[in-house]
């Protein structure tokens, strides 16, 4: 029992606890880049033209769902394949209206398709992502007398993966979508081997990456390298989708170019080389939360915050000694560039780094005739964090070792949802209206449930490391001790947490929300970002695994 052995040793003063950071997989790669001006330009008119074809599928005649409830059915694969192609952003008022007057029609329309697997969960999937909360009852018709999944649908492979995806839109107490997750999970990987290889590539991806958890701008370039395959496919959407994903991996492109000479100019590794270098990574986070082209401000703010959180972040937990430290925090409570003065050399230039970015984003936004309330919040959200920060190093100092609820209540600041979320939040405009803010400080469910999942996956994939170091000690540690548990034991029960606070996001996703959705799924979009980021290890200490993704994302286009 290894949680015999868990006393902290207090930490000397004077200690540096280096973590040895694997250096940056990128150098230049991304730092020249020219706007071919015209390729844009000529992307961009063929999208409008196939936009307007577009919205004339996706209008709904009077008689569309009274019509058997096939043409509802068709606007509803045609709705999930614009999702899945990552254009559905250019459509968002069409599909809204679209699913509105859809889904109180849905018990007429419906019983075209009773004994239909595949479009039952396929509606119960788009209008749950979209808020509609349908009825989960309505699987009861494929069980049997004792509620166990009939073994007749098990060979209905594309029932099975639409149920399988349908499933990870559950709230709490749906017994029967636990019952069909174990079932199409365990029916899907014995069908496997029987599938042809486009089949067999989809489920295999399915079973590794959900649509619900998956991050939506990897997901779609994946998906239309899927759907390009598919016999069935629509080519005007095909195009759509291809031509879409390179014009916006354009601008993508041109703004990372942009981040990369901004970190690399700034040089503030020559100054502080024991921080991670992973500039071009944070820049990936933010295009996971938000990648609509609207929204580049959104994503030059998130990526910056990244960044500059993540320095704080490794000098207190990799370099700084113990006063030095409580000299940084009493400066970021001050927020005056005069309290500079009372830093440590190194510290100087983290600082004036800090207090100047902000003032960038408030120019920035002031610069679009903006809002002006919101950079404040993030200022707040910055010093909170820091205050965290400081009774961290206060437990290390002491050897205290924190009980779980204590360090929950702590290190659920610690690992920044608000505060990232507020960087969000700042660059997306004037849908961020005040209450917006005030409604991320009232610690809503959805952002503890986010922060949660974050917190506890980072702790699960980042003990195993940071142990090492005699290093700040995770929620793994704290449940050991308190419960007098193994360490798997103590993993298991918080993969459980886990599981539960996705299940608290998927019932706060339900209309109405108390801001706009487009806002509220930003925090979903934080949420299947940390997952997949900690999926099987720490990937933002270790970048490796987010390789791929990258080079996916903004360097190969896609050939049309
Ligand atoms: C997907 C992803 C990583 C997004 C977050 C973006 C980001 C750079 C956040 C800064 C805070 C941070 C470094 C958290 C994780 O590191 P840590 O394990 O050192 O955190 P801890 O010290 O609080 O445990």
């Amino acid at each position: 029992m290894d949680h015999l052995s868990l006393e902290k040793p207090t930490m000397p003063d004077t200690l540096r606890p280096l973590g040895n950071f694997p250096p940056s997989l990128w150098g230049d790669r991304f730092s020249s880049f020219t706007l071919d001006t015209q390729l844009l330009e000529k992307y961009s008119t063929e999208v409008e033209v196939l936009k307007e074809e577009v919205k004339d599928m996706l209008v709904l005649d009077h008689d569309d769902v009274g019509d058997g409830g096939k043409s509802g059915a068709e606007k509803m694969v045609l709705i999930d394949a614009l999702e899945r192609l990552g254009v559905s952003y250019l459509f968002q008022k069409e599909i809204e209206e679209l699913l509105e007057n859809m889904f109180p029609k849905f018990e007429e329309y419906s019983h075209v398709f009773h004994d239909n697997l595949f479009m039952l969960s396929l509606h119960f999937r788009v209008f749950r992502q979209h808020g509609y909360d349908l009825s989960s009852d309505a699987f009861e018709r494929f069980t049997d007398n004792n509620g166990e999944f009939k073994e007749t649908i098990s060979s209905d492979m594309m029932g099975m993966l639409s149920l399988y995806e349908a499933t990870f839109l559950k709230t709490h107490g749906e017994d029967i979508l636990d019952k069909a997750f174990c079932f199409t999970k365990a029916g899907l990987e014995s069908l496997k081997p029987h599938l042809s290889s486009n089949l067999a590539e989809q489920v295999t991806h399915a079973l590794y990456q959900s649509l619900q958890r998956g991050i939506p701008r990897v997901e779609a370039r994946h998906y239309i390298s899927v759907y390009e395959k598919d016999a069935s496919r629509n080519e005007k959407l095909l195009r759509l989708a291809k031509i879409d994903f390179n014009r916006v991996q354009m601008l993508h492109k041109e703004e990372l170019c942009h981040i990369s000479r901004w970190w690399k100019e700034w040089d503030l590794r020559s100054h502080i080389p024991y921080v991670r270098d992973r500039a071009v990574e944070c820049f990936f986070y933010s295009t996971a939360v938000c990648f609509e082209p609207q929204y580049s401000l959104a994503r030059l703010i998130l990526t910056k915050t990244m960044i500059m959180i993540s320095v704080l972040d490794d000098t207190y937990d990799a370099y700084g000694t113990y006063e030095e430290l409580k000299c940084f925090t009493n400066a970021v409570q001050r927020w005056d560039m005069n309290a500079i003065d009372q830093l440590p050399k190194y510290m100087k230039p983290i600082y004036k780094a800090l207090l100047n970015v902000h003032d960038e984003f408030y120019q920035e936004i002031m610069a679009k005739k903006e809002i002006n309330y919101s950079v404040q919040y993030l200022e707040e959200a910055y010093k909170e964090v820091v205050r965290c920060y400081d009774v961290e190093t206060e437990w290390l100092k002491k050897g205290y070792m924190q009980t779980m609820e204590e360090h929950l209540a702590n290190a659920l600041v610690t690992i920044t949802s608000p505060l990232l979320t507020t960087a969000a939040f700042v660059g997306m405009g004037e849908i961020a209206t005040p209450e917006a803010f005030q409604w991320l400080q009232s610690q809503p469910r959805i952002l503890m449930a986010c922060s949660t999942i974050f917190r506890v996956i980072n702790d699960i994939q980042s003990c195993k490391t940071e142990d090492e170091r005699s290093h700040v000690t995770t929620g793994v540690d704290c449940y050991m001790k308190q419960y007098g548990v193994s360490r798997p034991e103590a993993i298991g029960e918080l993969l459980k947490i886990i599981e539960n606070a996705w299940i608290d996001i998927n019932e706060e996703m339900m209309r109405p929300t108390m801001i706009s959705r487009d806002l509220v799924i930003r925090v979903l979009n934080f949420t299947r970002l940390y997952g997949v980021v900690y999926k099987y290890n720490d990937g933002y200490t270790q970048p490796e695994c987010g390789k791929d993704s990258i080079i996916a994302l903004y360097e190969d286009s896609i050939p049309i």
